[in-house]
């Protein structure tokens, strides 16, 4: 079963969030040197922020020195391009760090800059998945408003990224949400994390997220993950996302 912990509101959804990393980065960092983390673009990346960056709970209890930091997805763009999931992090994670004295930022695992605009996609995505560890501690995921998690979309035309069982890391070629180039973990790269987490916040999301937890409609890529792989899936989602879903009892409330 999945656990839903559902929120009032984005500042404490992002406290409730950033406990829960640390937690597992503590798992982590019990059995090796490594907390190997993939992160999502697009609006999640405000959550990391609010509770990583701006809660001063947190300050004292991650280890950035010990976090190798991968991208669940990515746009194949600049880095400095406003679309670059990365470039996202970097503005919302790892730029501040800088003025915090004495910190010791997280390895950041980037795609290939230089292979950008070369038609060079199917090789973006080989290499960045050869610099992919094992498995993942913990994989954070985002949900679009069309059940989009990665770049895994829903419908006909992407079903060969659902269906990729051998890359790890696949070419999403037209992507319904621009750019429409990018790469994407695949399946096997899920299934194989310790834990996977996704941030859903707003009303945007409600009626995909009533798909996923009312109708475990698999036809989405997220209600899919959810369904499929359940016992490592965690939703952290707020009142809004979740007005008027109904969510089983065996779920929990995180406020
Ligand atoms: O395009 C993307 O969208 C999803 C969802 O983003 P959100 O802004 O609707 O939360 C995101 O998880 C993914 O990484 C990104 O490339």
């Amino acid at each position: 079963m999945a656990s839903i912990y559902t929120y009032d509101n984005s500042k404490t959804l992002a406290h409730g969030l950033a406990q829960y990393i640390v937690a597992e980065q503590d798992k982590a960092l019990e059995k090796g040197k490594r907390f190997n983390i993939a992160v999502s673009g697009g609006s999640q990346l405000k959550a990391l922020n609010a509770g990583l960056i701006q809660d001063p709970q947190f300050k004292d209890k991650i280890q950035w020195s010990h976090w190798h930091v991968y991208f669940c997805d990515e746009r194949i763009v600049a880095l400095e391009n406003d679309d670059s999931n990365y470039g996202g992090f970097k503005k919302q994670v790892l730029d501040p760090l800088l003025s915090v004295d004495g910190a010791l930022g997280p390895t950041c695992y980037a795609i290939n800059e230089s292979l950008v605009g070369l038609s060079e996609n199917d090789r973006v995505a080989a290499e960045y998945e050869s610099l992919l560890p094992d498995h993942f501690d913990l994989i954070l995921l985002g949900c679009g408003p069309d059940g989009h998690t990665c770049s895994l979309f829903p419908g006909k035309t992407h079903e060969y990224l659902l269906q990729e069982r051998e890359k790890r890391v696949a070419w999403c070629h037209s992507s319904p949400k621009p750019p429409a180039d990018r790469i994407t973990f695949t399946l096997p790269v899920l299934e194989s994390a310790q834990a996977l987490c996704f941030v859903a916040e707003g009303a945007s999301k409600q009626p995909i997220l009533e798909r996923v937890f009312e109708g475990h409609d698999t036809t989405l890529p997220a209600g899919l993950v959810t369904e499929h792989y359940q016992s490592s899936v965690s939703w952290f989602v707020d009142a809004a996302a979740v007005k008027d879903v109904s969510i089983k009892k065996e779920t929990y409330s995180g406020n």
